[in-house]
């Protein structure tokens, strides 16, 4: 088992984002994955900074705002045999990194995007994100937001995404297996996890939250996942129908889960049967001062007649 190891950490008091980091290490050591074999990628953000406050010794990658996906694509495909989960805010995920958030539902890569969403940009002084509500004025605007807000989750099960959960912050517990059921998910999962920022929203906080907040696996009908081809646009209807859900109640758990569409790592092999044997990340670069990268095969898989 992976030990633990004191790590500094400069997240305010309170901080929703401890929530996160915790439930992510320990679904990370419940499952018994490698922890070498674990990739945390993030964006910029407070949310950006979490690789660096792990207490397990998993590599970790900071890259840049908005584009914490595309690295994260990069990797997993370099090496399909890493856990690779991205972490980012909604600013990073939904503002500037739209377009990789949606391109990465299409492709269906097999990895986790860990929303962190609390209603602003933390790291910038509490600028208004993409999911803050229209009217709504935390301290740190000087006048309500005029813009509409971006529904997370019915964004990710339009975009393709085929595990798709909403968490909270301070309930680690139920986050933490979120966290295990997406990791062992194949394909794209997102899991939008409420995370309140007590220094710059004092709307949404952990007061506001524990009063509305209910878990969809205690409604007795509830059942998110597609067994059946035919059964997909009925789940995704419900799905969607329950993401709407907000005010007085608001559900947090599994919304959506289809593991019969192929992950982009089934598709590249079957387009390309080579591809995974001569995987970047698995090839020699040189021996003795030689080239050794082997690509003849992969070159004559592409070969047009
Ligand atoms: C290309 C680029 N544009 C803008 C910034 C400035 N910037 C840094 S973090 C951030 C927003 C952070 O908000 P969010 O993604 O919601 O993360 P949080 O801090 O709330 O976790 C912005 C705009 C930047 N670093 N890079
Ligand atoms: S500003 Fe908000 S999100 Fe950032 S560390 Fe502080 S409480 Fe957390
Ligand atoms: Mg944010």
């Amino acid at each position: 088992m992976a030990a633990f190891k004191p790590q500094w950490n400069d997240w305010c008091p309170g901080c929703g984002n401890f929530g996160i980091l915790n439930a992510e290490q320990q679904a990370i050591i419940e499952l018994g994955v490698d922890t070498k074999n674990v990739v945390v990628v993030s964006g910029i953000g407070c949310s950006g900074k979490i690789p660096h406050f792990f207490r397990t010794p998993i590599s970790g990658v900071h890259t840049l705002h908005g584009r914490a996906i595309a690295f994260a694509t990069g990797i997993k495909l370099s090496n399909p045999d890493l856990v690779v989960i991205v972490n980012g805010g909604d600013g990073d995920l939904l503002g500037i990194g739209a377009g990789h958030f949606v391109a990465a539902g299409r492709r269906n890569i097999d990895m986790v995007v860990i929303l962190h969403n609390n209603g602003v940009y933390g790291l910038t002084k509490g600028q208004a994100a993409p999911t803050l509500k229209r009217g709504e004025k935390p301290k740190s605007l000087p006048r309500p937001n005029i813009n509409d807000a971006v529904n997370p989750v019915a964004l990710a099960i339009s975009s393709g995404y085929t595990f798709v959960a909403r968490g909270y912050a301070y309930d680690v517990k139920h986050l933490k297996e979120l966290i295990k059921s997406a990791i062992k998910h194949k394909g794209l999962a997102l899991i939008d996890v409420l995370q309140p920022c007590p220094t710059y929203n004092d709307i949404n906080t952990k007061e506001w939250y524990d009063k509305r907040i209910y878990k969809l696996e205690t409604l007795p009908d509830w059942d998110p996942v597609v067994k059946k081809p035919e059964e997909v646009n009925e789940k995704i209807k419900k799905a969607i129908d329950k993401s709407l859900e907000w005010g007085d109640r608001i559900p947090i758990g599994i919304f959506y889960q289809n593991e019969l569409v192929p992950s982009y790592e089934e598709r590249i092999k079957a387009n390309s049967p080579a591809y995974l044997d001569y995987t970047p990340a698995k090839q020699l670069i040189e021996k003795e001062g030689k080239l050794t990268t082997i690509i003849d095969p992969l070159l004559k898989e592409r070969e047009v007649d």
